[in-house]
């Protein structure tokens, strides 16, 4: 079954999906509640890699996640759209527990990988996130040399005995991270005197060197230039076929051109789920629609 196949059959079954006149209303936008709980499109997928139901985040006092449920297919590409300080980053970090470093920061409801609790008290967060990397908005590479940025993931889980196997996990993911050939006669140069494109790319091979499932990417792109956004769209197409990917990005052209799913969040709610296609062109909630023609945001 393709990704977009188990996306629509679980939706098909699940009482939840709420009908498109259920939630668009003639009131006028600013007077429209969002309905808590109440997703529209396809937020349910079948055997989903990650199973989310009813997920709140507190800082302090405030609700930043308000009741959120999701099913994230495995191998799919979904990206988190909307407005600035909906929410998208705070529920990404939920995924590998990002948020504990968090002192105010409080996650309730049901988060599960692979039917495995994320928030279970004896789960090993340090394997979690070897699980569930991520790429963060501004390239973060470590002050060492190339090699060493892509070997440290490895050396530390020990996933490598001998020099050479070290060296082959190196230079696969260089090349999955399609860096190979920029790279491959200056490993030992440091890293950070790589362009800002190129450092992005490294930080994607340093996630991948720990043989993740799935990569969290937050604004990947955001800091840079348009020929390198394009490399590093190119090679979140290609990863799909091996990870399950999820990215927050605020423009919907990249939404657009790289996830089989987008996710529309308001002011912490989960206001539509649906194909990338049908999000853009025939969005089934008006508060969807106000964001995507630039009405607000
Ligand atoms: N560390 C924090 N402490 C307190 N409040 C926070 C913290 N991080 C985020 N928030 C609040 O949580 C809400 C959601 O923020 P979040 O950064 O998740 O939104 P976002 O949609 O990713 O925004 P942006 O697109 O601007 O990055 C906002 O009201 C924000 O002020």
């Amino acid at each position: 079954m393709s990704v977009n196949e188990t996306i629509s059959s679980a939706a098909e079954q699940h009482e939840n999906s709420v009908p498109v006149q259920d939630v668009v209303t003639e009131k006028k936008r600013e007077d429209m509640p969002v309905q808590e709980g109440k997703t529209v499109g396809l937020p349910y997928a079948d055997d989903p890699k990650f199973k989310l139901r009813n997920v709140e985040v507190f800082y302090g006092e405030d609700r930043a996640i308000k009741d959120i449920s999701l099913d994230i297919a495995r191998n799919e590409v979904i990206s988190f759209i909307g407005p600035s300080g909906c929410g998208k980053s705070t529920f990404l970090r939920c995924l590998n527990r990002m948020n504990d470093s968090i002192d105010i920061c409080r996650v309730k409801g049901q988060l599960m990988l692979d039917d495995e609790d994320i928030y279970h008290s004896r789960r090993d967060v340090v394997e979690l996130r070897a699980r569930v990397g991520m790429v963060f908005q501004k390239p973060n590479p470590f002050p060492k040399s190339i090699y060493d940025n892509v070997a440290y993931g490895p050396r530390i889980h020990g996933l490598a005995n001998r020099k050479s196997d070290l060296d082959d996990i190196v230079e696969n993911s260089l090349r999955k991270a399609g860096l190979w050939d920029e790279v491959k006669d200056r490993l030992d140069a440091t890293a950070t005197g790589m362009s800002g494109g190129q450092q992005q790319r490294l930080c994607i091979a340093r996630a991948i060197a720990v043989s993740p499932e799935v990569i969290l990417m937050d604004e990947p792109c955001s800091a840079l230039d348009p020929i390198a956004t394009a490399k590093v769209e190119e090679l979140i197409s290609e990863m799909s076929e091996s990870y399950t990917i999820v990215i927050v990005t605020h423009s919907m052209q990249q939404a657009a051109r790289v996830s089989h799913r987008t996710a529309y969040f308001h002011l912490g709610h989960l206001v539509e789920v649906n194909e990338t296609s049908k999000v853009f062109t025939a969005p089934q909630h008006e508060l969807t629609e106000s964001y995507i023609t630039g009405r607000f945001g």
